[in-house]
């Protein structure tokens, strides 16, 4: 219990204030709803005997001090004062259930962008280990969950249980019979609550796996809608949602029908409870006084303490079956801590040696120096002792069989992995405790272009906002990438849309957009993975051509496969399981092997 508030809290975090206000409504509205069952009753005894008002105590105090002069008028100035309250009950309960709601939807979109801003900037190694599908139902749908589902439910139950505790608490001093009738019969209910603790849990956590699979089911089923159709595999992909589909739903009405179970038994009790009493008492021939007394234990228990009991019982069974979207939620954000923390231990540890030195900018040269790598949980080391010298201008070749280690070399380059051991410096500073400054430096040309559905040029100029992109700049990065010609015979020119990952281009284009992105963004050093590998002949020589012109005025890092995209290099290294076997110009490198 304690465990399960320390991680809501976690979650929330810093909402106090809103948190207690939220309570606070949550108690007026209940107490205004017992208000209003309460005051009616009154109302239409005193209507249809208007003695009374003298022999209650209030009643004739108002009677006198409003100076009235006949019961008729007091009971138009009571009903005028019922018709007033509801109104106001009205506005406070529109009021408050609007703040509700708005607190619910701004805490679940709150939640949603810190953990997307947590998976956007979680390392690298977070996400070779994590499915997306599960990202974007923690993201969309457990948010929900959380919000909606755990979160409002349980200050509901605060006020719930407090109403249902005044109300029983009433009852102890004006019908010590009634209050020990309405606590059996709320012990036997709340017996089923407890009885359903852990199948709803199960059921939430089956329900949210369910949400996962779905999600990743779609993905694979469309994603590849390529190669499905042609294989011609279609059923399996949409075997599998229904399956996922099935699961969701047997869990997810599993525990809508059961959930609501213990409201129905409270009620069925409490008639058991009636006709049972009501029976023996008219088989033992009792005084019928005493049944008017029993009929007044129901009413009380039906009008005024059903309703809060019933949103209780609901309230505790929708916590325990979302409680399971409160753990993935508070599991992440403290993965991401801990990841996060392993980052600035890295940073940390590599700062004194380097004398608190901040990276500004690459004056002369990149080291990387003894870099180990493996990758998590994995048997063999992927890199070991690498270490090279990059100047400033100079363009550096990788080559290597395939799995030799060029992609997880590069990787550390980028910073997306950080090394066992071993650091890499920009002029003698580490990168590690600067690394946003570092990234800064660098542009990127991956093997596969992750392409956006928008147009052209906001594909090139990706992260900047329309407005803020730069024609002339952009226009330079076209021509460099050996896109001019190709746009040119756009009817809509670099306002042409390029779909979902840019489908409508050819795979040739998509690499040139992925240079032009490149080269917009002005970075000093230049990383291409593969860059050429699905260009044609004609265009992989232009582009290389154009990768050339960047030598001298930009530091260039290659991975090639095809020696021609790198015989211009100043330096290649050859990789073998991890290590770099040789290096020198490309006749060096290239005479012998
Ligand atoms: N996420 C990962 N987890 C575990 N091992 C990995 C992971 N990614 C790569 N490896 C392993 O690390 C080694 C180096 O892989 P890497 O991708 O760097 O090779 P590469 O030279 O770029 O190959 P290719 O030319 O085929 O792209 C390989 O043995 C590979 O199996």
């Amino acid at each position: 219990m304690i465990h399960f508030f320390s991680k809501f809290l976690y979650v929330i975090q810093g909402k106090y204030k809103a948190l207690t206000f939220l309570l606070f409504l949550f108690i007026l509205t209940s107490f205004l709803e017992v208000v209003g069952v309460g005051i009616v009753g009154p109302f239409i005894s005193i209507a249809t005997n208007p003695v009374a008002i003298h022999q209650n105590l209030w009643a004739s105090s108002i009677y006198s001090g409003l100076h009235l002069t006949s019961d008729s008028q007091f009971i138009s100035v009571f009903g005028l004062g019922i018709i007033i309250i509801f109104y106001i009950k009205v506005f406070i309960n529109f009021s408050s259930q609007k703040y509700i709601f708005e607190f619910g939807y701004n805490q679940q979109a709150e939640i949603a962008l810190r953990l997307m801003k947590a998976y956007m900037t979680a390392p690298y190694t977070f996400h070779l280990k994590r499915n997306s599908a599960d990202l974007i139902q923690n993201i969309n749908n457990e948010t929900n969950r959380f919000a909606n589902g755990l979160m409002m439910p349980l200050l509901t139950s605060v006020s719930n249980a407090l109403i249902s505790l005044a109300l029983l608490c009433l009852m102890i001093k004006t019908d010590p019979l009634a209050f020990v009738t309405i606590i059996g019969v709320l012990m036997i209910a709340f017996m089923g609550i407890y009885a359903l603790k852990n199948p709803l849990k199960r059921w939430g956590q089956e329900s949210s796996e369910a949400g996962a699979k779905i999600i990743q089911a779609i993905n694979h089923g469309l994603g590849g809608l390529k190669e499905t159709k042609v294989i011609g595999c279609e059923s399996y992909f949409e075997n599998q949602l229904h399956e996922q589909v099935k699961k969701y739903g047997v869990s997810t009405s599993l525990a809508n029908s059961f959930s609501n179970l213990p409201r129905y038994m409270i009620e069925a009790f409490l008639v058991t409870f009636l006709i049972l009493f009501t029976i023996i008492f008219i088989s033992t021939n009792k005084d019928p006084q005493n049944l008017n007394s029993v009929l007044g234990i129901f009413a009380i228990a039906s009008i005024r303490l059903l309703p809060s009991v019933s949103n209780l019982t609901s309230s505790i069974n929708g916590i325990r079956y979302n409680a399971f979207s409160l753990d993935k939620i508070y599991f992440d954000f403290q993965e991401l801590a801990n990841e996060n923390n392993k980052i600035l231990d890295l940073s940390c540890g590599r700062m004194d040696s380097l004398n608190n030195k901040e990276l500004s900018s690459f004056g002369d040269r990149v080291s990387l120096n003894n870099i180990h790598y493996r990758y998590p949980n994995a048997a063999n080391i992927a890199l070991e002792n690498v270490s090279m010298t990059i100047r400033k201008g100079q363009s550096i070749g990788l080559i290597g069989k395939s799995g030799a280690g060029k992609t997880t070399l590069v990787d550390i380059i980028l910073g997306l992995l950080a090394p066992e051991s071993g650091d890499i410096t920009v002029d003698g500073v580490s990168i590690y405790p600067n690394l946003r400054s570092w990234q800064n430096m660098l542009g990127y040309v991956p093997q596969s272009i992750f392409l956006t559905d928008d147009t052209l040029q906001q594909n090139i100029a990706f992260g900047v906002p329309n407005h803020l992109i730069d024609p002339d700049r952009l226009w330079r990065a076209v021509e460099v990438a050996q896109l001019s010609d190709y746009v040119k015979q756009l009817p809509q020119g670099l306002e042409t849309k390029v779909g979902e990952r840019g489908v409508l281009l050819s795979g040739g284009q998509r690499q040139r957009v992925g240079i032009a992105r490149a080269i917009y963004h002005e970075r000093e050093v230049l990383v291409f993975d593969e860059a050429t590998a699905a260009l044609d002949n004609e265009t992989e020589a232009l582009v290389t051509e154009s990768i050339k012109s960047l030598s001298g005025t930009k530091t260039i890092i290659i991975i090639a496969h095809r020696l021609t995209t790198i015989e211009h290099c100043d330096i290649i290294y050859l990789l073998d399981k991890g290590t770099i076997v040789k290096s020198g110009n490309y006749e060096e490198v290239t005479m012998k092997r």
